[in-house]
């Protein structure tokens, strides 16, 4: 597999005439970003659009490139970042010092331009598959949206992040009104499109960058939503129901309506206030569900 053509490579090194040095080497086919200190190295990950890989200096003086990789290695959302040490030390324990910190290769000072070049061509070109893997690990097969695996990850991950911030986390469970019914009526493939054409009608409704929508198993739906309070979890929800029903996929054994339904149970909270826990706000969306079916489907319920 060829990478396509211009990758995003973080050149890390005290010294400007090394970053010189590699930016020739890499500027025409890739976009270059250039830091002097690992604390800039570490600032330009969290604060930007992250690279997809980073040449790294072993020897600087504030924070060395042992340090910086460690640290980008303990990170969730960095960890996958492949790191190319650019070292002027040969020695074997060196080197194996800078594998250990989580490297995936090192290349020795002064750089040779032909196999700088193809080192990273080589690990650009891992990265893209790994990433391919990695996404295909975490989507539902039949609907495209994010699988429950993804979902249980990213609830852990947001959970952290709002009791921090401290501010509101909802959930939203989802379920499609009398689905066996529709399978019963109109087969099993048509349950099929059904279900793909609500995990689409889902991810449009639900647009904000940090919203999550999941298939939670079967004809269940989930939506993550950090920095969002009850009053406009119910909103967007009353919204999903509304588009969902728009969809008018024809239900004609439905008790509620004669097209496609579902029903929303909103749960949230503000992580880190004593006694909740993310088992606890999935298990008030789960029972909000369940009384937005007793109250009749389609319908939300909080
Ligand atoms: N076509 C299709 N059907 C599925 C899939 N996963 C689960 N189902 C069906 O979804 C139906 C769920 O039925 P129930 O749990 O009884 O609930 P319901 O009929 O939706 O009724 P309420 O939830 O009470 O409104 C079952 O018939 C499952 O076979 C799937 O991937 N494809």
């Amino acid at each position: 597999m060829t990478p396509p053509k211009r990758f995003r490579l973080l050149i890390v090194d005290d010294q400007p005439i090394n970053i010189h040095a590699l930016h020739q080497v890499f500027h025409a086919d890739h976009e270059i970003f250039m830091a002097t200190s690992g604390r800039q190295a570490l600032d330009f990950c969290l604060g930007n659009p992250l690279p997809d890989l980073i040449l790294l200096d072993v020897m600087m003086p504030d924070m060395d490139g042992l340090d910086v990789c460690r640290k980008l290695k303990a990170e969730p959302l960095t960890e996958a970042i492949p790191i190319i040490f650019v070292t002027a030390q040969t020695e074997p324990e060196e080197q194996t010092a800078a594998l250990e910190a989580g490297g995936v290769d090192f290349i020795t000072k002064p750089i040779n331009p032909a196999v700088v070049r193809a080192r990273v061509r080589t690990h650009l070109t891992l990265k893209m598959q790994s990433d391919l893997l990695r996404a295909q690990a975490l989507t539902d097969g039949l609907t495209g949206v994010a699988n429950r695996r993804r979902f249980d990850d990213a609830l852990q991950l947001e959970w952290r992040h709002c009791q921090r911030r401290r501010s509101p986390l909802a959930v939203l469970m989802i379920d499609i009104d009398h689905f066996k019914l529709f399978n019963d009526c109109y087969g099993h493939q048509a349950g099929d499109r059904c279900l793909r054409a609500v995990g689409e009608a889902l991810q449009a409704a639900f647009r904000r960058p940090y919203d999550l929508v999941a298939r939670y198993g079967g004809e269940e739906f989930v939506c993550l939503m950090p920095e969002c309070g009850l009053s406009d979890a119910r909103t967007m929800a009353e919204e999903a129901v509304l588009a969902v029903r728009g969809l008018a996929i024809p239900h004609e054994r439905s008790p509620t309506a004669p097209v496609a339904t579902i029903s929303a149970g909103i749960a949230a909270c503000v992580p880190g206030e004593p006694g909740e826990a993310p088992e606890h706000l999935m298990q008030r969306a789960d029972a909000a569900l369940y009384e937005a079916k007793r109250q009749g489907r389609n319908r939300v319920a909080v």
